[in-house]
């Protein structure tokens, strides 16, 4: 009599749309059970019973990043459901397009705790739980292009996601001797509906701009031609999941069709 293998169980925040649904399903093809999670209960609902439909094996969770407690209490459903935890991508991510100038204490929290201390809550969480198991694990997050580079109007954007890849790399040197990979991806330009309200944004404060002009601006010099979709990202995401990127970590990693070289 055969026995079947259980399968490996990934969690990714911020999945009810955007990106983070592209990964969450890109994770499902590659075998893992999958935790999809957001704030957005209505939509989170909805795309559960989507990934249902297309016979994905999948739970959701409803849960704000930036409470610490709501991180540990997804990592403990993923087990409760599923048994254990494999992967954790730290997906969820908010946006704001401010002249330097008028950057106020409102968005620098806002950004910051979701973009900042999500990813460290969530960070933490995983690792609990992998030191638990015994076995390793891979966290994997959402840094950006502004990660690498910071943009004009985007200067709390970018500082938060240049914090993504500095906890990556702290994370990456505490966590190896538990044979914990963690790594970051950094998108370019996708269209998700970040893009749509940062485009909103961009033209509210600059009025020689129209609607579709800011994003046109930033997509024209894509050495590929072309903007992100989520399967550009997802196909990366898929590699740092999988143990073909065992010997990688504490990386953040473009994925932006040729915009910023490093
Ligand atoms: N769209 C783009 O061009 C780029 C996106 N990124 C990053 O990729 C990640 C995903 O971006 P998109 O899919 O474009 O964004 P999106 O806005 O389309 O989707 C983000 C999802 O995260 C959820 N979310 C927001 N705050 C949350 C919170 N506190 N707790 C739980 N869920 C929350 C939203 O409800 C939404 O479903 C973000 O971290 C973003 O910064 C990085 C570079 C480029
Ligand atoms: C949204 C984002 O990260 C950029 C710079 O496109």
């Amino acid at each position: 009599m055969g026995f079947t293998m259980a399968k490996k169980v990934a969690v990714v925040t911020g999945s009810a749309g955007g990106l983070g649904r592209g990964i969450a399903e890109r994770l499902a093809k590659d075998g893992f059970a999958i935790v999809i999670h957001d704030i957005n209960e209505e939509l989170l609902n909805q795309t559960e019973t989507e990934f249902k439909d297309n016979g994905i094996e999948v739970t959701s969770f409803v849960g704000d990043v930036s409470k610490r407690e709501d991180q540990f209490a997804l990592v403990q459903h993923a087990v409760d459901t599923f048994g254990r935890l494999d992967v954790f991508v730290n997906n969820a991510g908010i946006e704001a397009a401010t002249p330097l100038l008028e950057i106020d204490e409102n968005e620098l929290q806002r950004l910051f705790s979701i973009n900042a201390f999500g990813m460290l809550f969530g960070t933490q969480a995983a690792a609990t739980q992998f030191i638990k198991q015994g076995g390793g694990g891979k966290i994997i997050s959402a840094s950006s292009i502004a990660g690498h580079e910071s943009y004009a109007m985007l200067g709390t954007y970018s500082a938060t996601k240049h914090v993504v890849r500095s906890f990556t790399q702290t994370a990456s040197k505490e966590l190896a001797k538990y044979k914990i990979n963690v790594n970051a991806y950094a998108p370019g330009v996708a269209k998700t509906k970040m893009w749509d309200r940062l485009d909103a944004e961009m033209v509210k404060h600059d009025p020689t701009l129209k609607p579709g002009d800011a994003f046109a601006k930033y997509t024209a010099d894509i050495s590929l031609g072309r903007y992100e979709m989520p399967d550009d990202v997802a196909n990366l995401v898929s590699f740092l999941a999988s143990p073909d990127s065992d010997y990688i970590t504490g990386q953040t990693i473009l994925v932006d069709g040729g915009m910023v070289y490093r």
